[in-house]
């Protein structure tokens, strides 16, 4: 199928929109069999169909609904709940999988060299090979007064990376030097985030990027954002190769589960 035939051409890794089909089949699909696949925020639950046209602080309606499984580890993976629909869904996702992990490995090598140190460092403050990949499908609709909607509100994403590939609705700003700023669309291109877990890790070296996304009035807007993640009781703070008198520790020392709950519930970290 694949609403975006032309943009599949050479290197698959960076090209394919592997969940396209995967969206259709399940957000575009009947309530009622929406609803059988649910997401229960409440129960901790976050796997499965979840939306949120609600208002936020600044009663403006976050206009997106969204769908979110895990990719990685095998341990982790719970393949009832990937979409079912289409049939093709699960063997182009795991391959998606292997090469984002390929991606990750590379990136994580290339940061920890940035902040002079070896190349394996960060990758293994981040759980080693039990990192995880989170995949969560966002669609925001065409939404008839735009001015009064956000797709996703201002916010740092609290994973240590993520790597984001859009469709060709413009939507996504970051900010920066005071400014949001419109991310220029580039097909066959990943989109990278530095999340929160970098940030602490490199002492703020590496700043987690502050970002939105906009809707479209005429257009669906989706994207395809994977979060790279430790595990939930993986430590993480400021590496001490980077702390000294003259470095001090900026963030403190916790588990990624309670960063996460923390996050969640809005309590200063
Ligand atoms: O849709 C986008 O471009 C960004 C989505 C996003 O920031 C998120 O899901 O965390
Ligand atoms: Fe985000």
């Amino acid at each position: 199928m694949g609403i975006f035939p032309s943009h599949r051409s050479q290197d698959r890794t960076v090209v394919d929109r592997p969940a396209e089909g995967g969206w259709r089949g399940i957000l575009q699909a009947p309530q009622k069999e929406k609803e059988s696949y649910a997401n229960d925020p409440s129960t901790g639950s976050f796997e499965g169909y979840g939306t949120k046209m609600t208002r936020n602080l600044d009663e403006k309606v976050e206009w997106v609904d969204y769908y979110f499984h895990f990719m990685s580890p095998p341990s982790r993976v719970n393949l009832d709940i990937w979409p079912k629909n289409p049939p093709s869904y699960r063997g182009v996702t795991v391959e998606y999988n292997g090469e984002l992990l390929k991606i990750t490995n590379k990136l994580l090598e290339l940061l920890s060299e940035g902040l002079g140190l070896e190349g394996k460092v960060l990758k293994s403050c981040l759980g080693g090979d039990g990192i995880e990949l989170e995949m969560k499908i966002n669609m925001y609709p065409p939404c008839p007064q735009p001015q009064l909607a956000l797709g996703v509100e201002p916010h740092t994403d609290m994973s240590a990376l993520t790597l984001l590939v859009p469709n060709d609705v413009p939507g996504l700003q970051v900010w920066k030097d005071d400014n949001w700023v419109a991310v220029e669309y580039f097909p066959n291109a990943l989109f990278v985030h530095v999340g929160d877990q970098i940030e602490v890790l490199s002492n703020g070296k590496y700043k987690s990027v502050l970002h939105r996304s906009l809707v479209s009035k005429e257009r669906m807007r989706m994207s395809w954002a994977v979060f790279v993640v430790p595990p939930h009781e993986t430590v993480i703070g400021p590496l001490p190769e980077l702390i000294d008198e003259k470095n001090p520790a900026k963030y403190s020392t916790k588990t990624y589960a309670e960063y996460r709950y923390r996050k969640f519930n809005k309590i200063p970290q």
